[in-house]
């Protein structure tokens, strides 16, 4: 659910910490937010589509960010949603390996047997071209990082990020949490030549501090704050 009143904004270090209280202080598990920030995720689509959206290809990161386009996946697909996933993986790992809630909605996802393409075998002319026949007319969902890096984009995620631009003109591209090598702390990509680029940020808990910033809707473009179930003493207490 889109918060009414977005709260103030939150440092990337602050965002983490509200995350690490829900869990620590209110016993609220990271796959119960994700669930909500993925679900919120959907309906946002839908009401910025003014009802069902498009196609739908997501590409998704190894962390929590490409979790959340997981779950997101599961959502649409329910709804009816013709989606396609972009996976980091030819499959998911499995629960011993990885126990983890993204990699637990990967699992999810694959089991639905929802279209799956391991993007990262592809180099970027084909991946740009399935993202657009995937996507055409519709919507591509940037789940491939959010706020865990802290510098550019490392490899294999440059040519993700460089397909998703060059995609843009067949579909609408939308931020999960923050755009692909964007910093959220400064308001500028941490390298201008590999940074998702926009058209809509669907972002979790309160807007980042760095979306002020001069320029950054240029890469955000308009940001919709999702709310995700955090209990609010625990967004005040980290302010
Ligand atoms: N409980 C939580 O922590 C929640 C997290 N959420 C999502 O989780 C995101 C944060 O998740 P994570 O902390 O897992 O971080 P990310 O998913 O943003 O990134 C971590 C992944 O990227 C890799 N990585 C780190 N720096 C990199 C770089 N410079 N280049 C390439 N790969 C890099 C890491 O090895 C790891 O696989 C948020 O932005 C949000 O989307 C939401 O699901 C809400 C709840
Ligand atoms: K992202």
């Amino acid at each position: 659910m889109s918060s009414p009143t977005p709260p103030a904004p939150l440092s990337v270090a602050q965002c983490r910490s509200v995350d690490r209280l829900c869990l620590e202080e209110y016993g609220l598990p990271g796959a119960v937010l994700m669930e909500n920030a993925a679900r919120g995720c959907a309906e946002l689509l839908w009401s910025l589509t003014g009802g069902a959206p498009g196609p739908v290809a997501i590409v998704c990161g190894k962390g929590n960010n490409g979790g959340d386009g997981f779950a997101l996946a599961r959502h649409l697909a329910i709804r009816g949603v013709n989606v396609h996933l972009f996976a980091p993986f030819p499959e998911p790992p499995t629960e011993d390996d990885e126990p983890g809630e993204a990699a637990m909605n990967a699992r999810v996802a694959r089991r639905m047997g929802l279209p799956w393409t391991d993007w990262t075998a592809m180099n970027e002319a084909d991946l740009t071209a399935a993202l657009s026949e995937a996507a055409a007319a519709g919507w591509l969902v940037d789940a491939l990082l959010g706020t865990g890096p802290s510098g550019p984009p490392r490899e294999p995620m440059p040519i993700a990020v460089r397909a998703i631009d060059a995609s843009r003109m067949n579909a609408d591209v939308l931020a999960i949490d923050v755009p692909t090598g964007f910093d959220a702390d400064s308001g500028e990509p941490f390298d201008p030549d590999c940074c998702v680029r926009a058209d809509h940020t669907a972002t979790f808990v309160a807007p980042k501090t760095g979306f002020a910033a001069n320029w950054a809707a240029n890469w955000t473009g308009p940001v919709s704050v999702i709310d995700i179930g955090a209990p609010p003493a625990a967004i005040t207490a980290v302010r």
